[in-house]
């Protein structure tokens, strides 16, 4: 379930790494001419490579390694900043330029990532920084200096951390937020997109994924003898009783109106019969519903899987028509082939 709900991070960090390439590129190529304007050809080489190298990683974007460009960005990065640092850019003032270069890569990284990001970019920066290199080609900090910037670089990445952090769980939250339905709690139709029903399809050769899809039995005569909201409690106990009936790997979703769908992944054909039959005879006996109404309310439900030769959509349908014949056979029963 975890996965499905990542589907969409990657792509959304992918524009930022497009725009963020874009302005850096705006950017690096105007502090390279002013570098090398001013006979600094130390930093104007090391900012036109980073454009030369922020050109392939735009190409990149439209290959299939596009999801690896915001590590490369990041490295780019990291290779200017520290650059900058060891070299002194324009007037000893390139440390200056580090900071937003660090704020940058960790914005277009996961926390995760962000905290490796940070630690190797400390350890470079420790290393100028303290260690003797070559006075001649490097820029010497007295000591005081350097501990100020390496403290100040490393509360600029705790801080964009713990922001990129709190950007996570909040884009999180949206994400659940409009994929789940308010009333029974259950995910709704938005949670099957165009990448999770591709990746169901992509698995179908290796494996098969049961649909049951599941109607409530003369619901309408239920909402017009007791009323919407006892229509409505119904509907929460089936989400409950699907809920409770799921492994971590399955999906239950309101497919609209008495109608849901489950989806039961690496699942055996006869696991799946039982699972549907389960949920079905658990309805028709919960106690609540027959404090309700006084009468048990039963389901009906159609079963088909993705195979090799059956994508998810075609899959839906057959579970549909066999909905129908179960519902044309005289309801509350499962119905799995023709
Ligand atoms: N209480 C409640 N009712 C709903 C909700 N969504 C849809 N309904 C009702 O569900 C009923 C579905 O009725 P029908 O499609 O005629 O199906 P049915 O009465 O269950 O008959 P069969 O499916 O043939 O057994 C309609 O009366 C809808 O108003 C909801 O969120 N809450």
């Amino acid at each position: 379930m975890r996965r499905i709900l990542d589907v969409s991070k990657g792509n959304k960090k992918l524009t930022l790494t497009v725009y963020l390439t874009l302005i850096g590129f705006v950017f690096l190529t105007a502090f390279g001419f002013i570098s090398w304007y001013n006979s600094n050809i130390k930093t104007s080489s090391t900012l036109f490579t980073a454009v030369f190298f922020g050109v392939i990683n735009l190409y990149l974007l439209k290959t299939k390694y596009r999801d690896f460009t915001r590590y490369i960005l990041s490295i780019i990065v990291a290779l200017i900043g520290l650059s900058l640092l060891a070299f002194g850019g324009q007037d000893a003032t390139g440390y200056l330029w580090t900071f937003p270069l660090m704020a940058m890569a960790l914005a277009v990284l996961s926390v995760r990532e962000g905290m490796c990001f940070a630690a190797a970019y400390l350890l470079g920066s420790f290393s100028v920084l303290f260690l003797p290199l070559g006075s001649e080609t490097f820029v010497h900090y007295e000591p005081v200096t350097a501990t100020r910037y390496f403290l100040s670089a490393f509360a600029l990445c705790c801080i964009t951390l713990v922001l990129v952090n709190i950007q996570e769980n909040t884009n999180r939250q949206l994400r659940l937020k409009t994929v789940k339905d308010d009333l029974t709690g259950l995910f709704n139709r938005a949670i099957l997109d165009h990448n999770t029903i591709e990746q169901i399809n992509l698995a179908r050769n290796e494996r098969s994924d049961y649909l049951l899809l599941i109607d409530i039995d003369h619901f309408k005569k239920i909402n017009d003898n007791f009323g919407h909201s006892t229509g409505d409690e119904i509907l929460v106990i089936l989400g409950e009783i699907l809920n409770t009936s799921m492994r971590d790997s399955d999906l239950a979703i309101r497919w609209g109106g008495e109608e849901f769908l489950v989806i039961l992944q690496r699942c055996p054909s006869v696991h799946a019969q039982k699972i549907a039959n389960q949920i079905r005879i658990e309805f028709e006996q919960n106690q609540r519903i027959l404090q309700l109404l006084q009468r048990p309310a039963t389901l009906s439900i159609g079963i088909a899987a993705t195979s090799q030769n059956l994508m998810f959509d075609k899959a839906l349908s057959l579970a549909d028509s066999r909905l129908y014949k179960a519902k044309s056979q005289g309801r509350n029963r499962v119905v799995f082939s023709e």
